[in-house]
């Protein structure tokens, strides 16, 4: 996958060199690209915004330095496949699901913007040539795009195959769909490590059991635990037929 990424502050991508994601485009899994928008700036001053038409406070950011970037990143013709996706806090919310939907795409490009958006005009043009995704992390506002691709660039790339090694496969995440079985559907239940005892507590003894049938069902009944107090809407959500009959007994 060709992720391209448009910002006024490249650096702030710099974490996508580290870790999980960094090792996949080390590994040529991920082909990452950060560009500074303002190379498609032509004025003495590298101008990418300007005042709120109707007024308001803050600026708006210029729809022509966005759009010869998209048009030199994603020439005419040659659009199939990408997608691009915009961060902001009006958009549809970010989900699992929608980071699975955006994994099956082989190019996506990213415009984070900053100040108070985009003049509403790039975005309606870039959707005569290409899908656009007006995404959401969260309901907060936060003072640009760029950590909303951060989160959004993890979320997709570890769904690659290859990127994840078979230990931490991605099958069984919280978010992901009730219908397949495993985990995938609750959250996460609690988890522990050596030493058995640590501050005078002790790791539940049912996992030091070795009765891997019996480890599988205490970690499923702490997950539905772990679910029910904390996100009741996502037991809402559980496809019936992916709770078994000791889940139904609870
Ligand atoms: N989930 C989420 C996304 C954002 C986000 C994304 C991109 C931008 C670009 C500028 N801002 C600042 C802004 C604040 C308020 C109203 C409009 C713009 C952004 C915020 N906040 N929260």
């Amino acid at each position: 996958m060709r992720i391209d990424i448009v910002t006024i502050f490249p650096e702030y991508l710099a974490p996508l060199d580290v870790s999980l994601i960094g090792k996949a485009a080390a590994a040529g899994i991920l082909d990452i690209r950060v560009h500074e928008l303002r190379t498609w700036t032509h004025d003495r001053h590298n101008t990418v915004d300007d005042s709120p038409c109707g007024g308001g406070p803050g600026m708006v950011m210029k729809p022509e330095p966005w759009w010869e970037a998209l048009t030199g990143l994603v020439p005419p013709g040659t659009e199939a496949g990408t997608r691009l996706i915009v961060p902001t806090p009006s958009g549809r919310p970010f989900t699992q699901r929608v980071a699975e939907d955006l994994a099956t795409a082989s190019h996506l490009v990213f415009a984070p913007a900053r100040y108070e958006g985009i003049d509403r005009r790039f975005v309606e043009a870039a959707a005569e040539r290409m899908p656009v995704e007006e995404l959401s992390i969260g309901d907060y506002v936060l003072a640009g795009g760029e950590v909303a691709v951060l989160v959004m660039v993890e979320a997709v790339g570890r769904l690659l195959p290859g990127v994840l090694g078979n230990a931490e496969s991605a099958k069984d995440d919280s978010f992901g769909h009730a219908s397949e079985g495993g985990m995938a559907g609750l959250l996460e239940g609690p988890v522990y490590t050596k030493p058995a005892t640590w501050d005078g507590r002790e790791v539940p003894p049912v996992l030091l059991s070795g009765n891997h049938a019996v480890i599988a069902r205490w970690r499923r009944d702490e997950a539905l635990r772990r679910t029910a107090a904390m996100r009741p809407d996502l037991i809402e959500g559980l496809d019936p037929d992916a709770l078994d009959k000791k889940d139904r007994a609870r």
